[in-house]
Formats: structure tokens, C-alpha cells, sequence
């Protein structure tokens, strides 16, 4: 099949090159319709990454989140036209203990591999999760995102100790806005409090018992685990916090990602018996069980379509990067293009 991909091949600049691709029995083609930008692609998009990291992986398909509909299936298990997720993590082995997402011999669409911004793409049949017929659009293009949240807690579930009183969430942004509507439904027992520098992007979390500023957190408030959904320099003191407010024994999952190593105050990690746990990525079985979520919870996916911030058709080279312009500068919540190319 020859496919066009519209691949980034320098900070800021796109370019649509053709590619010959060759199709198995195993594999489907899907034609994306609705893409959401996550915080990797803009790095990659500004040239915040390393040079030795850009010349490594670009040129390259960015976007990693996002929903299309089966064109072909040489199988004809998927009907033409059914709206599917696409996993963007591509296993090529197997193993009893490490999953698929932390193997080093995954492919990850956008970080290395071409990502989804493609006419069309070639996904093995088991990288498709049917979206049902009554989810928005929009909110299905960063299934994605809900399933490295659905991940961050299951990894959360068979770590954490018994006590399950109070979750912290630090991060008022897309990440901890989507893992703090998930507690609701994982841990629903538990008190969510959550951690934040914006007191307007808090107001959007009303369905959390409590939110604080993260200049006016009480001095001997508790947290029994805690999610890190921050990144950047804004790590550093998150995970501090977290150390000073989690109680003795508590798990932290870490999922903000950071150019820069950051600074951890071990001695109170070791002091109180803390376990930091670090998730990237999911892998199928997340992204079913997120859908599994979505599906049960009407009211969960009517708090992930507020997170809908910013959306655009784009159809031509500068409809894309003028939409990459404008995720940069939206405030709040996702960006979703619909992709007319
Ligand atoms: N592990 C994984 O698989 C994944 C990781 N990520 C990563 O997660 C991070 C967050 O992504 P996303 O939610 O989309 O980004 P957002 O920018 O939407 O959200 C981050 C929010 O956290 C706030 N913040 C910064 N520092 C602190 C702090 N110390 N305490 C509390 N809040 C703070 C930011 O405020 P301000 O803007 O003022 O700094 C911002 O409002 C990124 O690094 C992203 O790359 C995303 C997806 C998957
Ligand atoms: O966003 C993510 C998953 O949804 C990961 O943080 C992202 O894949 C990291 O990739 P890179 O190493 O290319 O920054
Ligand atoms: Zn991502």
C-alpha cells in the first residue's frame, strides 16, 4: 500500500511523505478521524527534546492518541466503518512479568515510530479497541490518556497498603483532571483531594472532595497515596510535597515526564518506608478496561467531555501546524483535531 505520512522533520515543520508499506492478513487499516495532542508531540513539535534526540527520531508521525474508522480488514472480522481506538504501543514480544509497555523491544507510535498522523494506518488487528456507538467523538480521541490513567491506578491497586482513606492527586491539567474522574470510579470509597497551581483549572474538578493551591496546602495534611501528574521542572516540588504529606508507608505513582532528572529527597523516602512507583505508557488490556470504564460510567464521560478544550479540522500542512500553534496557547483541557487530509 503506498500511504501518505505527514511527518514532522524539524521543529515546527511538517512534511508529507509518501511511504510503501506492506500489509499482512493479521494487519487492518483504519483511517483516523479525531487526534489528540499530548505533551510529548508538542516537545517534539517545539524541539524541546534533546538534539541528539530530535536527529535520532525525527523525521516523524506524531500523535499517539487517537480514534479512526476500519477501511480494510483481509479478515473481515472488523466491518468497514467501525469507530476503533488505536493502541499506540506495538509489542513484538512477550514476557511473564514485564509488560507490554515497559519492553524495550516495543515500538511506540510518535516517540521513534511513525505516530497517527497518517491517511491511513496499518495496525495489527490486536491494537484496535471498538468504541461504542454512543461515545462522543471528541472525548474517544484521548482514550489513550484515560487508559495510562486506568494503568497509573491498577499499577496503584496491587502496590499500595490497606489504607485507601485519602488519594492525593498533584496536577490541575489534563493528566490529573482524567486519573482524578477515575478514582471516582476505581477507588470510589476513597476521599480525592487535589493538588494544584491554577485555582480556575480547579474549579473544573467539582466532582473531588477537596482541592487545594499548592502554596496553601495545612501543614499536617494526609494523604494515604499519592499521583504525580505534573512533569517539567514543576516534578521537583510536587514529589517534595508529596514526601511531606503522604503518610508513612504510602505509594507515590510518578507520571509527569521531565526533560531534566529531578531532585528526590531520599533520606524521608527511606525514612518512611515510601515506595515511588513509575508508570509510562499501557498497553491493551488498559485501554479495554478504560473503554470497559467509559462504557459502565455515563457520568465519566460526561466529565472527560468537559476536558475538550481546543478542536479544528485540518486538512492541509499549515491547517496542522497552525492547530500545533494553537494547542500550545490553549489554557485549558485537550486538544482534538478532526483530520480531513
Ligand atoms: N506517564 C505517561 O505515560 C504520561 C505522562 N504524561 C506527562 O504528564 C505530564 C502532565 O501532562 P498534562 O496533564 O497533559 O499537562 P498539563 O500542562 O495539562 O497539566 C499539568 C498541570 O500541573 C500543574 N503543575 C505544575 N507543577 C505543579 C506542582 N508542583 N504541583 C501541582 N501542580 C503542578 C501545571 O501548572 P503550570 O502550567 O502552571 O506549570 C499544569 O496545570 C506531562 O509531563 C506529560 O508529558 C502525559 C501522558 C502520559
Ligand atoms: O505520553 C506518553 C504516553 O501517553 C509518554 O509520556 C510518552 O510516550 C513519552 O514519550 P517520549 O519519550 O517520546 O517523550
Ligand atoms: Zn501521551
Amino acid at each position: 500500500m503506498l500511504n501518505q505520512v505527514y511527518r514532522l522533520v524539524d521543529p515546527r515543520q511538517f512534511e508529507v511523505q509518501t511511504v510503501a508499506e506492506e500489509i499482512t492478513n493479521n494487519d487492518i487499516i483504519v483511517r483516523p478521524r479525531f487526534l489528540s495532542v499530548c505533551h510529548a508531540d508538542t516537545r517534539y513539535f517545539t524541539g524541546q527534546r534533546p538534539q541528539a534526540t530530535l536527529r535520532q527520531k525525527l523525521p516523524m508521525a506524531l500523535i499517539h492518541e487517537g480514534v479512526g474508522e476500519v477501511v480494510k480488514d483481509p479478515q473481515d472480522k472488523f466491518k468497514p466503518g467501525t469507530l476503533v481506538a488505536m493502541v499506540p504501543n506495538t509489542p513484538f514480544k512477550t514476557d511473564p512479568i514485564i509488560k507490554e509497555n515497559y519492553l524495550p523491544s516495543s515500538k511506540f507510535r510518535s516517540s521513534g515510530y511513525d505516530g497517527f498522523m497518517q491517511e491511513y494506518v496499518s495496525l495489527h488487528r490486536d491494537r484496535a479497541i471498538v468504541v461504542p456507538d454512543n461515545f462522543d467523538h471528541q472525548m474517544s480521541a484521548f482514550i489513550e490518556m484515560v487508559s495510562v490513567g486506568v494503568h497509573a491506578l491498577t499499577q496503584l491497586e496491587g502496590v499500595m497498603d490497606a489504607d485507601r482513606k485519602v488519594i492525593g492527586i498533584w496536577g490541575d491539567g489534563n493528566l490529573g483532571f482524567i486519573t482524578a474522574t477515575l478514582v471516582k470510579q476505581i477507588l470510589p470509597d476513597s476521599q480525592l483531594m487535589i493538588f494544584g497551581r491554577h485555582q480556575s483549572k480547579l474549579d473544573y474538578f467539582s466532582f473531588a472532595d477537596k482541592t487545594y493551591l499548592v502554596d496553601d496546602i495545612p501543614n499536617d495534611l494526609k494523604v494515604s497515596q499519592a499521583l504525580e501528574c505534573t512533569g517539567g521542572r514543576g516534578s521537583e516540588s510536587a514529589i517534595a510535597q508529596i514526601i511531606q504529606h503522604i503518610r508513612p508507608m504510602g505509594t507515590a505513582i510518578l507520571m509527569g515526564v521531565s526533560e531534566d532528572p529531578v531532585g528526590i529527597d531520599t533520606r524521608s523516602v527511606l525514612a518512611e518506608g515510601l515506595t515511588l512507583r513509575g508508570v509510562s505508557r499501557s498497553g491493551r488490556v488498559d485501554f479495554q478496561r478504560a473503554v470497559d470504564i467509559l462504557t459502565d460510567s455515563p457520568v465519566t464521560r460526561e466529565r472527560l467531555q468537559n476536558l475538550v478544550g481546543f478542536t479544528r479540522k485540518v486538512s492541509t500542512i499549515q491547517d496542522i501546524t497552525d492547530f500545533f500553534e494553537g494547542a500550545l496557547t490553549n489554557y485549558w483541557g485537550k486538544a482534538v483535531m478532526e483530520w480531513d487530509v
